[in-house]
């Protein structure tokens, strides 16, 4: 532990992951609270147990309480840097969080309500605990500010594209970080035309074009793309607006946000739930999941004009290799092919020699740590 110790905190929907990162930013500790709300795991270095965490506040409490127990305590952090999924149009770069900042956060909660209020909540609750520790906000959105307004701006008339009602995209910290490491992946090469696959509990593409994000599934808010855990993915507008007049808006929000997508086509969130069951409503779950992720995918390769490599990421990307091969198989016709040996065993190269496929474990953290440091000037 030194006056340098960079703490991340990163809060998905379903999980709190924090890292403690060092001078070289090498990780010191990691600690996690996955399945918030469900059957909660508490993992600190290389420890995993159950833990009580129906709120992702009780995580946040569960994740500081194991880092002090380990002798990381707050008291010892030189900055914080958050993962914040939407910053809207005003953050397009990381910010250091002041009155101003928190505010433009708050202001982006009805466009990410799985996310923003857990990442305001998040740095709220390390502003209480140590008032004067220096925290920066890092944006999922950023990494997005490159695609063109071609394929940003929704077909809708000006006064409500100027409202804000256009396509963000996010995962781009996760993104972002990807096209830093690819390349050493890739004996040095950058390919010109990537196809990445964030598959976690919410799950997009994003297609990039020499190393610039040009197209991304996610629009408005989280919940537009593909099949997710509790997300419907892309569904017509008019049938949103029917839910809401059925049920009411909140209702329609609760329905479309937190269940709809897996939990709703298979009766659970977790993907390895979902395999661990033979029923036909797992197994249609599972194979919606991938063949929307195929679908997507073509959108994303028609908005690269062609295709490179593969990068699958994200908890199931990173781990399931049934879905990987259902994905790849549906792209056979481009040339795709798996090698299906390598792809069990979750190999860090997965294709049997001809376009590239390759699984890169997500490095928010890492990313989050970089950019906090930069804003600092440390
Ligand atoms: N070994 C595995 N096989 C299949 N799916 C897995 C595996 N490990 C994790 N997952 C899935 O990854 C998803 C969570 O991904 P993650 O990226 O950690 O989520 P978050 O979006 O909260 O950051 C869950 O659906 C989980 O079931
Ligand atoms: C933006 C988003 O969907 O994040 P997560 O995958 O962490 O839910
Ligand atoms: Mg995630």
């Amino acid at each position: 532990m030194s006056e340098h110790t960079i703490l991340v905190i990163n809060a998905g929907s379903s999980s709190i992951k924090a890292a403690l990162f060092d001078a070289g930013l090498d990780v010191m500790m990691r600690a996690s609270v996955t399945e918030i709300g469900g059957a909660s795991r508490l993992e600190i270095g290389t420890e995993v147990g159950p833990c009580s965490a129906p709120t992702h506040q009780a995580a946040l409490r569960q994740v500081l309480a194991a880092l002090a127990r380990n002798g990381y305590p707050l008291d010892r952090i030189r900055a914080a840097g958050h993962r914040v999924v939407h910053g809207g149009q005003n953050f397009t770069r990381p910010a250091r969080v002041d009155p101003a900042v928190l505010a433009g956060i708050e202001a982006c909660i009805p466009l990410a309500p799985l996310h923003n209020p857990h990442n305001l909540a998040a740095i709220r609750a390390l502003g209480d605990l140590a008032p004067d520790l220096p925290q920066v906000a890092v944006f999922d959105t950023a990494f997005h500010a490159t695609v063109p307004e071609i394929a940003a701006r929704y077909a809708i008339p000006d006064g409500e594209n100027a409202r804000g009602i256009r396509r963000y995209g996010f995962h781009g910290i996760s993104y972002a970080s990807l096209v830093e490491r690819l390349p050493d992946a890739l004996d040095g090469r950058l390919p010109g035309r990537v196809l990445a696959l964030h598959l976690g509990n919410g799950a997009s593409i994003c297609a990039i074009r020499e190393g610039r994000s040009v197209a991304t599934t996610m629009g408005y808010s989280p919940l537009s793309g593909l099949t997710m855990g509790t997300r419907a993915g892309d569904i017509d507008g008019n049938a949103v607006l029917r839910l809401a007049e059925i049920h009411g808006i909140e209702a329609a929000a609760r329905i479309l946000n937190r269940e709809s997508g897996l939990v709703a086509l298979g009766g659970a969130s977790d993907m390895r739930v979902l395999h661990s069951r033979a029923d036909a409503a797992a197994r249609f779950a599972i194979e919606h999941f991938c063949y929307w992720a195929a679908r997507h995918s073509g959108s994303m390769i028609v908005a690269m004009g062609g295709l490179d490599a593969i990068v699958f990421t994200g908890g199931i990307g990173e781990n399931d290799a049934e879905a990987r091969g259902r994905i790849c198989a549906h792209l056979a016709w481009l040339g795709v092919e798996i090698d299906p040996a390598r792809n069990e065993r979750n190999e860090a190269r997965i294709d049997s020699g001809g376009l590239p496929v390759l699984i890169l474990p997500a490095a928010e953290e890492k990313h989050i740590a970089q950019q906090t440091r930069q804003v600092l000037g440390d």
